[in-house]
């Protein structure tokens, strides 16, 4: 499969539907891939903390309705990054969503750890509360987003309910580039699957961010990493490898049933 890892930059002083249009064209010029991802948050831009509740969506406004006839021109899975979702009950989560080449919604992840350091999205945004899989011709795929990659026991669940394929748009800092490269590696060799993050690139309210996109496969090999400028990184990648590495390094079949019992006085 080839994958395109669309990298974008929201500077404060662009609008928001000349963001729109300028990420248009970039989706278009990706238009030969069979998956495209942007990052978490592009439009309303992560770090524009005032402008969340403005630019709130609900979960089929102008970032899915605008890239879902993407998705039908390019005939490529589309993955949209995230947006903030208004929900039917006002509250704002951070959404994200995957569209099939004929532009439905196929897959859709409300990030379940909001983040609270440096960072006002704890208290502006509702943390989701479900995790799903969908299949595609390329395996099966769930979504996690950004701050997501510090939590192991979520990505073990995304692992029980199937996950073979994880795609990660995110908003990391540049300031916490080696862990974004340590997190990326680490899950994708832990939960053996092909890892796909699309990180945001420039600066927000004064917060550069990390770009350095990247998709790693489950025996570790890092098949594309993108540098910090905005645009597109190319990968070829191989859905095939998922469960061959399974196969041959059967380390999730070694998981104790439980690691409860393991607390406590020895037995
Ligand atoms: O965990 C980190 O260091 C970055 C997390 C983050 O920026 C986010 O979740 O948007």
């Amino acid at each position: 499969m080839r994958i395109a890892l669309v990298q974008v930059a929201s500077p404060g002083d662009e609008s928001v539907a000349d963001r729109r249009e300028r990420v248009a064209g970039l989706v278009r010029s990706a238009a030969s891939a069979d998956l495209i991802v942007l990052p978490e948050l592009w439009a309303a831009g992560y770090f524009a903390f005032d402008d969340y509740d403005r630019e709130a969506e609900p979960a089929d406004g102008a970032t899915v309705s605008g890239l879902s006839e993407l998705a039908r021109e390019t005939g490529a899975y589309l993955h949209v990054g995230s947006f903030v979702e208004r929900r039917p009950d006002g509250a704002l989560r951070n959404t994200a969503a995957l569209l099939d080449p004929s532009g439905s919604v196929v897959h859709s992840y409300s990030k379940i750890h909001v983040f609270g350091y440096e960072s006002k999205e704890a208290q502006l945004l509702q943390a989701g509360n479900r995790v799903a899989t969908t299949d595609t011709p390329f395996g099966t795929v769930a979504g996690t987003t950004c701050y997501d990659l510090r939590f192991p026991e979520l990505w073990r669940c995304l692992v029980d309910v199937g996950a073979q394929v994880v795609i990660v748009p995110a908003a990391w800092p540049a300031a916490r580039l080696e862990h974004w490269r340590l997190f990326t590696s680490v899950r994708a060799v832990e939960e053996q699957v092909l890892l796909i993050a699309c990180n945001a690139t420039g600066t927000q309210a004064g917060v550069e961010l990390a770009g350095h996109s990247r998709v790693v496969d489950p025996w570790g090999t890092v098949l594309a990493e993108a540098g910090t400028t905005e645009g597109i990184t190319w990968c070829e990648a191989d859905p095939a490898v998922v469960p061959t590495v399974r196969k041959q390094f059967p380390v999730l079949a070694d998981r104790l049933p439980t690691y409860t019992d393991l607390q406590g006085a020895d037995a």
